[in-house]
């Protein structure tokens, strides 16, 4: 039978290949990323970050079944602690002002995925917000690994390596694998407004990149 996951990705599956193979993703594994791209991007990440927090307190809230409610929750911690790492250090390495952080003007593409999460975040329906974290994460998992051939080909400069490690260390692939199978629990194949949130989102994350130069 084919799965939810499969479906709604078959359903997007030019954007979300344009987005996985992204310049942007393959400058930052090659290192010849340029560092204000790369800054620009970080900044603009850090405003998407607070909506990701939202909707992932809200997969907490609405999911069916406490040991997944344990496994999301455990998410929340990890992500305070790990992934807010990477942005602080970054911000001192590119001299990030606090007004620059503070309420920067959002790009197109903020704008759109903000406004998809929080009406997301207001359907309270496991499987919508599934199927927006499954975008938001599977697809960073996918470049990170394919973009690095499984891990052998890797970038020197720390703010390039500590971006891929965060996307394809052993704690996130389980976590992807769990989002995953949880869409495929709780989504029907056939549920076709299922498939076009996925696929917006999917649009948001391709256009999300592509802002990141503009
Ligand atoms: C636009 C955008 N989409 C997906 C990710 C991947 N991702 C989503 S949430 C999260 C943990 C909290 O930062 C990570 C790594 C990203 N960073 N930025």
């Amino acid at each position: 039978m084919t799965t939810a996951y499969e479906t709604c990705k078959s359903a997007c599956s030019e954007e979300w290949d344009a987005a996985v193979n992204h310049r942007f993703n393959r400058e930052l594994v090659s290192d010849t990323l340029d560092d204000k791209v790369l800054r620009k991007y970080l900044i603009q990440d850090w405003q998407y970050t607070d909506g990701f927090y939202s909707l992932l307190g809200q997969a907490v809230a609405s999911a069916d079944r406490l040991e997944s409610k344990i496994r999301l929750g455990r998410q929340l911690g990890f992500i305070a602690n790990d992934e807010d790492s990477y942005f602080r250090d970054r911000f001192r390495q590119f001299k990030v002002t606090p007004a620059e952080l503070d309420r920067p003007t959002l790009t197109p593409s903020s704008v759109g995925m903000a406004r998809l999460y929080a009406d997301t975040v207001d359907t309270r329906r496991y499987a919508n917000i599934l199927a927006v974290l499954c975008v938001a994460e599977s697809l960073y998992l996918e470049w990170a690994q394919r973009l690095t051939d499984q891990g052998r080909v890797l970038p020197r400069k720390e703010q390039n390596l500590g971006w891929v490690r965060v996307h394809r260390e052993a704690g996130f692939i389980e976590w992807v694998d769990f989002l995953i199978d949880e869409l495929n629990r709780v989504g029907d194949p056939d549920d076709h407004a299922l498939s076009a949130r996925f696929a917006k989102a999917t649009h948001w994350e391709l256009e999300f990149l592509n802002d990141a130069y503009r």
